[in-house]
């Protein structure tokens, strides 16, 4: 798949990690000018989450629809549900020249890589294996049962670290936000240069 001209940055990482209130955080920054790729999922809606805002939340068939139709760019089951980034929007979205912000899942994120490998990818880590079963707990949204299983996919998770270009300590949220923020900085800066050079190897403006 094209790149096209904005950069695809793709934030994962384990459940309960802090991708979403990172994410959240960089999305409040005043000067970002990324688009949030909103997911879909076949999960059922949390207390306080809103459809279109937080996921677009769909039946089991309408999201097996969704995978026959190619409308995702990448799709999972994690953990008993579908998750899935829709495609036109990644698409149209780069195409317009503005950088698209994914916060997805490993096996996700892999998927993405193998048809963006220009893409920018950041996985968070937690400082330690308890601080990440207390953050899970902390958010009170699974049960034990789940929770016994999201830890079980994290140590499974944190292994593929080493796939990706930037691994950032969630220790503390404004901390990780900042990094990140460098990070895209440096990306948009080493891919000028490198037009540049280009360019002016081959005697094109
Ligand atoms: N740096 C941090 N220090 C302490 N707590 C944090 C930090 N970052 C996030 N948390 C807390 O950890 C919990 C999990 O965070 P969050 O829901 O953002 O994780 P996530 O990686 O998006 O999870 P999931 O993948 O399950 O959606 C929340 O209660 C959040 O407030
Ligand atoms: N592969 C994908 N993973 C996604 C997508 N959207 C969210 N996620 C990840 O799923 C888990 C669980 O999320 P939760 O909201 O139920 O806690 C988490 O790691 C998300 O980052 C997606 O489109 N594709």
């Amino acid at each position: 798949m094209e790149t096209d001209k904005g950069l695809l940055i793709v934030l994962s990482g384990p459940s309960g990690v802090g991708k979403g209130t990172v994410r959240k955080a960089v999305f409040s920054e005043p000067d970002i000018s990324f688009e949030y790729s909103i997911s879909a999922t076949s999960r059922p809606m949390r207390p306080g989450e809103i459809d279109g805002v937080d996921y677009f939340f769909k039946t089991r068939e309408q999201f097996e629809q969704m995978i026959q139709d190619g409308e995702l760019l990448e799709y999972t089951e994690y953990v008993g549900n579908y998750y899935g980034t829709p495609v036109q929007y990644v698409k149209d979205t780069l195409s317009e020249g503005k950088d698209v912000f994914l916060e997805i899942e490993v096996e996700g994120a892999k998927q993405v890589r193998e048809k963006f490998p220009d893409g920018l990818f950041i996985f968070l880590i937690p400082p330690s294996l308890s601080e990440l079963e207390n953050r899970i707990k902390t958010r009170g949204t699974e049960s034990d049962e789940l929770i016994k299983n999201r830890m079980l996919v994290a140590r499974e998770e944190l292994k593929m670290m080493n796939l990706y270009d930037y691994v950032i300590e969630n220790d503390r949220v404004d901390h990780a936000v900042k990094k990140i923020k460098a990070i895209v900085i440096a990306e948009h800066c080493r891919r000028t240069r490198i037009e540049k050079r280009i360019k002016k190897l081959l005697g094109v403006d």
